[in-house]
């Protein structure tokens, strides 16, 4: 009997009479497995695939309002790229008026929560938020003996930016006393500092340096004193302390009533930097300039009647909708007609690329790509964000030839790479799993390696002669018949392709041949509709002939 690994690594056929699936790779494990042997099996490929994943835990309290405690720790962690578990402290009935009611977590069912995460899911940093009384401290400094972290970092939240009142006032002497001695480092506001310092007023960047050095004396590692409410300055200034030396951090302060989250914000950053392996200083710095980032970002959102409104910490929400909108997942079937554009051959008849674009579509191409060799980025982007606009309406997919980063910018549906552009599985990791991918390959060991890689789909050619792509050599249709073979996935035929051939390349009759792409064909013609339309309807053709097994060439 063959290993389970090796028939687990099989993927998923796709059949013409297959329900319409997306291009999504399944892994496939056969009927026949038991479940013991299944469940090895999967946790075989987890086991040859294994990432460790830099890793925050938030012990805080949720935000109804969505802006600060948990729901903020996890967006920046989520934008810092780190993975982010919570453990709640209190549920809170909040906006952006204010808090208008807590309801504390019980402290038995806390410390149920610290040991599920601590216990399994290596945590690197654990970061503080609301921790309602003492006997919450007490809990979470007994979890941390209990399963040590490399790094603690404690926001000393006590009072909301609203004036409301978060922890009970005797939690003051368990920061103190308990908690602040296992802290890396503590991040208190002016207020915080002040409460923390039994009421010591503090008014100037000075006064901040010596609330650092009392705070530092109370046992964390380091301290920030944040100065966002320091009246009568310009600039944002933090103060940090490391024990030796203090710094004064300067940022640009940002005008905006947007600012709802940044204390839990900043901590998160600092902890999702930390769990990265990052020195304290340069993860203090990184969290600080993404704070401005995402204050500055988020100026215009309005979102709630009250004096304080959320940000954005993903940069996403003030997206057009075709940005924010999902992907259009693909079907093998799209690949029928596949228009790749030319702003040349565009520029010869006088059309610029959304015409082009409009009316390769109302005549029936199936799927379009951008091919642009030329085009500066910033005017190819542009141009994307038009024909996405196009696609989108008609619910065509778009994709990108070789850019990634034009991909990226305007949301297009995927990218198309040759042998030598960009590796297919690179691309994968930075558009990840909902887009499409497909990969030029004129041999099988280029097929085989496309699938390993991560593609959707193979352009295969070029299959006759073509000027359109100068250096290319000619694989004829035994070269395609053999490429299709190799693999299962879905392959698109390339190359000198239009009219008077199209029914040689459909006609082969190759299950997982299913379309063909054409650049001159179509857009090196007078009315690129009417062209277009021609090419479907022999594809048409072709395509009924070949499924009555009636295909006459
Ligand atoms: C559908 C499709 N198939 C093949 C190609 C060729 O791509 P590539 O090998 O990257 O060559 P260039 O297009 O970059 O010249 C394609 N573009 N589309
Ligand atoms: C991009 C590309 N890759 C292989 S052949 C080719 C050019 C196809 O253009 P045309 O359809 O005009 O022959």
């Amino acid at each position: 009997m063959a290993s389970s690994s090796s028939l687990i690594l099989q993927p998923l056929l796709l059949p013409s009479t297959t329900p319409r699936v997306s291009f999504s790779r399944l892994v496939f494990l056969p009927r026949r497995l038991s479940p013991r042997l299944r469940a090895v099996s999967l946790s075989t490929i987890a086991m040859a695939e294994r990432t460790k994943l830099p890793h925050v835990l938030t012990v805080a309290g949720s935000d109804s309002g969505g802006g600060a405690g948990i729901q903020a720790d996890i967006k920046a962690c989520g934008a810092m790229g780190v993975y982010c578990s919570s453990v709640i402290t209190a549920v809170t009935a909040q906006n952006t008026v204010g808090v208008q009611g807590v309801n504390p977590v019980p402290e038995a069912f806390i410390e149920e929560q610290l040991k599920s995460v601590l216990s399994d899911m290596e945590v690197d940093v654990v970061k503080t938020g609301m921790l309602p009384s003492p006997g919450v401290i007490k809990v979470l400094c007994e979890s941390l003996k209990r399963f040590p972290v490399k790094a603690l970092v404690v926001d000393p939240v006590m009072v909301s930016t609203s004036g409301d009142t978060l922890s009970a006032p005797s939690t003051l002497s368990g920061y103190r006393d308990e908690l602040f001695g296992m802290a890396d480092i503590v991040t208190p506001n002016l207020k915080e500092a002040s409460a923390l310092l039994g009421g010591m007023q503090l008014q100037t960047v000075s006064d901040m340096s010596l609330a650092a050095k009392s705070i530092h004396k109370f046992g964390p590692k380091n301290v920030l004193v944040k100065g966002g409410d320091l009246s009568g300055s310009s600039d944002a200034v933090d103060v940090f302390f490391d024990g030796e030396t203090c710094y004064e951090l300067h940022g640009s302060r940002v005008q905006t009533r947007n600012t709802h989250g940044t204390g839990c914000t900043l901590a998160s950053c600092i902890a999702a930097e930390l769990s990265k392996g990052f020195p304290m200083l340069e993860a203090v710095k990184a969290a600080k300039a993404f704070v401005e980032n995402a204050l500055h970002y988020s100026k215009s959102i309005e979102l709630g009647s009250g004096p304080q409104g959320p940000f954005d910490h993903l940069f996403r929400l003030k997206s057009p909708p075709y940005i924010v909108a999902p992907s259009l997942k693909c079907h093998p079937d799209d690949l029928f007609l596949y228009a790749v554009t030319d702003s040349g051959m565009n520029s010869r008849w006088g059309r610029s690329m959304t015409d082009a674009v409009e009316a390769v579509i109302k005549g029936g191409a199936t799927i379009v790509q951008l091919r642009e060799k030329q085009m500066e980025t910033r005017e190819f982007i542009e141009t994307a964000t038009a024909c996405m606009e196009i696609c989108r309406r008609h619910k065509i997919p778009l994709l990108i030839n070789d850019r990634v980063d034009v991909a990226l910018a305007c949301n297009a549906d995927g990218v198309h790479v040759g042998q030598s552009d960009m590796q297919a599985r690179t691309v994968r990791a930075l558009l990840g799993p909902g887009k499409i991918i497909g990969v030029s390959c004129k041999t099988t060991a280029q097929a085989e390696q496309a699938w390993m890689d991560g593609a959707d789909y193979i352009g295969c050619g070029g299959v006759f002669p073509t000027s359109t792509k100068k250096d290319n050599t000619t694989i004829g249709l035994e070269g395609l018949k053999e490429v299709c073979l190799a693999s299962n996935l879905p392959v698109v035929a390339i190359g000198g392709i239009g009219i008077g051939n199209a029914d040689l390349v459909l006609g082969t009759g190759v299950k997982n041949l299913k379309g063909v792409a054409v650049v001159s064909a179509l857009f090196d013609r007078e009315s690129v509709e009417g062209e277009t339309k021609k090419l479907r309807s022999v594809l048409e053709r072709v395509l009924s002939s070949v499924s009555e097994g009636t295909v006459v060439l």
